[in-house]
Parts: structure tokens; C-alpha cells; sequence
């Protein structure tokens, strides 16, 4: 194997007096397309929040890409959340919410030609040019994890997360955004680190899996090799079995 982008060693975190983590052990395959699985609660959330440092952590995250990863909101990492920490019923074009996010300044002063650039130039990417005039309030679901990921690939990020990117998304748009993931991770070479609970969407795009459960990794290995219901069970319980028996059905 290649050398991985990020190497994770024996990583604990504690929130709210409680183990979170409780000594995470995972490469990030450079380049590769990683999915993070496992139950509510099991700490995918707080994997990719030390990652990015907001979470204080104990133990080892190296990042082998020539950036210095220590401080908070490390650059070159993309960050999709799995909620906006805001109010998504925005009054703000997508274009206004772009600019604020991107330059940095008070819309007031006007949005500078340059943003405006880069704003259209982003939404290219993210098939989402048509609705550069549409309020947030007014975006589906679908659309807003576009614009957040227009805002997570400026700069270009060389290690991109995604918290259950497509929640709560019919299944047609999953399969669309996914795909635009898959293209951005082939034409770029971005490393990406997704959790889902789309078991379907796992085996079809991702690389490689890792399988968290009570803080810890259980298991890992390609989709071809993790999902099966005897290694999910390990991840999911044995309740699994029936899950898959009402999925398949
Ligand atoms: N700020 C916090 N303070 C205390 N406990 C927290 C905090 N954030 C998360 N937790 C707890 O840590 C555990 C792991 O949460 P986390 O959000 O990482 O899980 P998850 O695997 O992402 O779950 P889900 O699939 O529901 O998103 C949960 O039991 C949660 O209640």
C-alpha cells in the first residue's frame, strides 16, 4: 500500500467526562474514497471533529502531506457537517452566503469580482450554477450538501469529510451526489473520509471501510470483505441479520 495521507494511532477523546474514543487505530488510504460506519453513537462524528481539530484529543494524528496539520482548522482539509451549526431558512442567496463564507467581509462592501469568480466557478463543480440566485431557505436537502461542498473544496482540499452526506436524501440524489464524489475524488486524487449508514452506497463507492463500534475500530478491509452479515454483525450486533432480512426484502 502507498503511504497513507492520514495515519491515526491510538486517538482518545473524552467529551463531557465520558470515553468517547477509546484508542482509534486507521490509515486513510491516499487518494482513496474511505467509508466510516457503524451505530449511532459509536463516535464517527467525533472521529472527524478531531480530525479537524475541534475536539481535543489525545494520542496520534499524522497527516503526510507536507502541511503543518497542528493548529485549529487545519487547511487543506474540506469539512461537509452532518448539521449546519446555523439556521439553513437563510434569507441569503446562494451566491450571498458563498461570498460572506469566502471573503470574508461584510457583504455590504459589495462582493468583489474576484469572489464572484470563484463562487460560479465552485458551483460548476457541484452542478449547481442554476440556483446561484436561490435563498438557502429555499434549496432541498440535496442542494444544500452541494453548496456546502462548494464551500469545502475552496480552497482545494487535499482531505475531504463528509458526515452522512446524503441523510435524509431520496435515493436518486444520493446516488447523484455520490457520483459527483466519485468524479471530484477521481479527477483531483482527493482523499476522502465519508460516514453513512447507506450500506448500498458503501459497497458501490467506497475503497475501503472502517467499522467503528463503542469508540474503536472493529474492523476494516474493502466493501467485498466487510459487508457480509457475519462481519456486520460484529459492527452492528447480531440485530443486523434482521436489518438486512427487511432490506432485502
Ligand atoms: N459535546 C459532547 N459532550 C458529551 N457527549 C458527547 C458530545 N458529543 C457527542 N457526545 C457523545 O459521544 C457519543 C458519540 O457521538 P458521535 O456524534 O460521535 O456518534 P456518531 O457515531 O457520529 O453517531 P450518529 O450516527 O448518530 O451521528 C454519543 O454517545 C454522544 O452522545
Amino acid at each position: 500500500m502507498t503511504r497513507p495521507l492520514v495515519s491515526v494511532r491510538d486517538l482518545r477523546v473524552t467529551l463531557g467526562g465520558r470515553p468517547v474514543l477509546v484508542g482509534v487505530d486507521a490509515d486513510l488510504a491516499r487518494g482513496k474514497i474511505t467509508a466510516l460506519i457503524g451505530l449511532n453513537g459509536s463516535g464517527k462524528t467525533t472521529l472527524l471533529r478531531a480530525l479537524v481539530r475541534e475536539y481535543p484529543s489525545r494520542g496520534d494524528i499524522r497527516f503526510h502531506c507536507g502541511h503543518d496539520h497542528t493548529h485549529p482548522t487545519p487547511e487543506h482539509i474540506g469539512y461537509v457537517p452532518q448539521k449546519l451549526a446555523l439556521d439553513a431558512r437563510l434569507p441569503l442567496t446562494v451566491r450571498d452566503f458563498l461570498a460572506l463564507a469566502l471573503s470574508r467581509r461584510p457583504l455590504f462592501f459589495g462582493i468583489p469580482k474576484a469572489v464572484t469568480d470563484k463562487i460560479r466557478k465552485q458551483l460548476t463543480r457541484v452542478g449547481m450554477t442554476d440556483h446561484v440566485d436561490t435563498p438557502v431557505e429555499g434549496l432541498s436537502g440535496g442542494q444544500l450538501q452541494r453548496v456546502l461542498l462548494a464551500l469545502a473544496l475552496e480552497p482545494q482540499p487535499e482531505l475531504l469529510l463528509l458526515d452522512e452526506p446524503a441523510a435524509g436524501i431520496d435515493f436518486k440524489d444520493q446516488q447523484k451526489f455520490y457520483d459527483l464524489i466519485a468524479e471530484l475524488n477521481r479527477s483531483t486524487g482527493v482523499t476522502v473520509l465519508l460516514v453513512s449508514h447507506e450500506l448500498s452506497m458503501v459497497s458501490r463507492y467506497a475503497h475501503h471501510v472502517l467499522c467503528l463500534r463503542d469508540g474503536a475500530i472493529q474492523c476494516q478491509g474493502t466493501p467485498h470483505e466487510i459487508l457480509t452479515p457475519g462481519v456486520l454483525a460484529q459492527t452492528f450486533g447480531t440485530d443486523m441479520q434482521q436489518f438486512l432480512h427487511h432490506h432485502a426484502h
